[in-house]
């Protein structure tokens, strides 16, 4: 087990969290509907948004929760999403580092869905 210290090392949580993510029954489907062919440069920009929050390297500069915001996705999706991140930061790694990455992973996850659910209750009521 070791500590995230490197971009080597975001690059190898990136990719087996992803290959997991592929593979899943419930998540899988919603990816690759919106990624189709482009996984390379999905995973390229992955790199740099865990690159800029657990190393502090600022090379995301891009608006996180957009493309979320209307995806059919809810609690059980996040879920999902937060059990595979966990196992993924378990399986290989250990620390503070890893400690952080779950805590933020967590609370980008809590806030994402509280943004979805806000956005389909407003669009879901009447205008008058
Ligand atoms: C069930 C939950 C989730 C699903 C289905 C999901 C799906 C996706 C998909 C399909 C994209 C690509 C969007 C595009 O290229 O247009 C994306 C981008 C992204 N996701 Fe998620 N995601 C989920 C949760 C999360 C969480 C919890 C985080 C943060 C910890 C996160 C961080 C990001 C970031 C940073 C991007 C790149 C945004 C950009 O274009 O700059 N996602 N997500």
């Amino acid at each position: 087990m070791k500590e995230i210290i490197s971009i080597a090392d975001i690059r190898l949580l990136v990719d087996t969290f992803y290959s997991k993510v592929r593979e899943d029954e419930l998540l899988a489907d919603i990816f690759n509907g919106v990624i189709k062919d482009k996984w390379p440069q999905h995973l390229e920009k992955m790199y740099r948004f865990w690159q800029t929050i657990l190393l502090g390297e600022h090379t995301y500069y891009g608006s996180p929760f957009s493309p979320h915001a209307h995806m059919p996705i809810d609690a059980r999706h996040f879920e999902q999403w937060i059990n595979l991140f966990y196992a993924t930061i378990d399986e290989l790694f250990e620390g503070e580092k890893a400690d952080e990455a779950k805590w933020r992973a967590k609370k980008m996850a809590e806030m994402f869905l509280s943004k979805i659910e806000y956005y389909k209750e407003r669009d879901s009521k009447p205008l008058l």
